[in-house]
């Protein structure tokens, strides 16, 4: 393996079997067949109620490279992971990794419960190859920062799943690690916790190979050099194009049928996201290009009984999570319900969202109070939840974040200091 490469998987294949009975029933045959000393009789192929959990697996991560694992759940992540770790013996192939290794894979995992916290940071430190002289120096860096001062001497089993995590991920990078692997488990640590951790990691890289498992595609695109998309074993993806790699990691998601959640006091019917200057098809999904001028229109009625409303969307990610909002509202914008069917249409000038796909939550409410801090009190009339898609293509240049704002900067040299 190169002098600068610290992780190399080469050909990695691992097979699990759905029934219990059979699998202990392979395991002792295979068992078996090791130590008659004959080759694995059926390596390449599959045995009743066998799948493969990671087939052909290969890539390298030099020191200073985070590779982000993504797929959806079942893919192969973790498995791929105790097989870096040495947890789990691959059926083909192999995974090199060169210099120390710290890993955070499971929740508590490598912690002895009974032993206390203080404890186990000695049997972690030496189970990584330190001396318990080098243990001892690093020692108190380790309590500070998992911030468990107080809980040192406390057995590991009393421990709240956050502070196994605290100590796990402290134990892990504060031991100068040439080579990291860490799961989804930071994210049980509260906000703080993470941020340091991420802010930890970031700091570590440059010394560092790192495997990270996520489904943040936040985090992510904020700590990966390059990701490694699996699905069904397989590695679907593999490239330093992270933002790349986290879009097709979101398209194996279906955003599934719209959902009314309301609908008692008006209907909305028709919605559609436009463009003047018409817009293409992806897959029957409307698709502008970057500063396009969008529309939002859709059909409603209200019903009698509601004499004003007003319109409010916000427009969400492929994690439904939501990147802008509009109402209205807020801009002294009320409508006058004429009792009949009315076409509405929201003008949306210069869309500066980046590439991506995207979906919309309408609601139309009615303004009736104001609370005490003055703020307007409203009752919701509709509410449609992921009522019309679209995506965003031709924004160019390097994408990390859902919008881009077309900014000018001056640079005035007389006024620096
Ligand atoms: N010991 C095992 N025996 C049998 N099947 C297993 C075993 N461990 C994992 N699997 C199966 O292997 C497949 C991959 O599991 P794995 O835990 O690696 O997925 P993952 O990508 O980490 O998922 P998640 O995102 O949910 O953590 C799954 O179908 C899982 O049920």
């Amino acid at each position: 393996m190169a002098e600068d490469t610290l992780i190399q998987v080469e050909g990695v294949s691992k097979k699990f079997c759905r029934g219990l009975k059979r699998s202990l029933w392979y395991g002792v045959q295979d068992l078996g067949n090791e130590l008659r000393g004959r080759a694995h009789a059926h390596l390449d192929e599959l045995r009743p109620e066998e799948f493969w959990a990671l087939r052909d697996i290969n890539f390298e991560v030099k020191r200073g490279e985070c590779i982000g694992l993504l797929g959806r759940n079942g893919a192969g992540k973790s498995t791929l992971l105790k097989v870096l770790t040495g947890l789990i013996k691959p059926d083909a192939g192999r995974a090199l990794t060169r210099g120390r290794v710290g890993a955070l894979i499971e929740l508590g995992g490598g912690f002895n419960p009974i032993l206390s916290g203080r404890e186990n940071i000695y049997i972690g430190g030496s189970v990584l190859g330190f001396s318990q002289a080098e243990i001892q120096k690093k020692f108190d860096e380790i309590v500070a920062f998992s911030e468990l001062e107080d809980f040192i001497d406390m057995p590991v089993q009393n421990y709240s799943s956050g502070m196994k995590v605290r100590l796990g991920f402290s134990v892990a990078v504060n031991l100068e690690p040439d080579v990291l692997f860490l799961d989804e488990v930071l994210a049980v640590g509260d906000a703080g916790f993470r941020i340091k951790s991420y802010n930890k990691m970031s700091e570590l890289l440059s010394r560092c190979a790192v495997v990270f498992v996520s489904h943040s595609m936040t985090v992510v695109a904020r700590v990966c050099s390059s990701v490694a998309l699996l699905k069904n074993g397989h590695v679907v993806y593999l490239g330093n194009d992270v933002a790349s790699g986290i879009e097709q990691y979101l398209d194996m998601f279906d955003s599934g049928p719209m959902m009314i959640e309301f609908n008692e006091k008006a209907q909305l019917h028709n919605i559609r996201v436009g463009c003047d200057r018409g817009g293409d098809h992806e897959d029957d999904v409307p698709s502008f290009r970057y500063q396009d001028d969008l529309y939002i229109e859709m059909d409603a009625t209200v019903d009698a009984g509601h004499s004003a409303f007003y319109v409010a969307f916000s427009i969400v990610d492929k994690d439904m999570k939501p990147v802008a909002q509009y109402a209205s509202n807020n801009f002294e914008q009320e409508f006058r319900n004429t009792g009949e069917s009315m076409r509405i249409r929201i003008n949306v000038p210069q869309c500066l969202l980046t590439n991506g796909e995207y979906s919309l939550n309408i609601a139309l409410a009615e303004p009736f109070d104001r609370d005490v801090g003055g703020n307007e009190l409203s009752q919701t009339l509709a509410l449609y939840k992921n009522c019309a898609r679209f995506k965003v293509q031709g924004f160019r240049g390097t994408q990390w974040a859902p919008f881009h704002l077309p900014c000018r900067v001056e640079i005035d040299s007389h006024n620096a200091n």
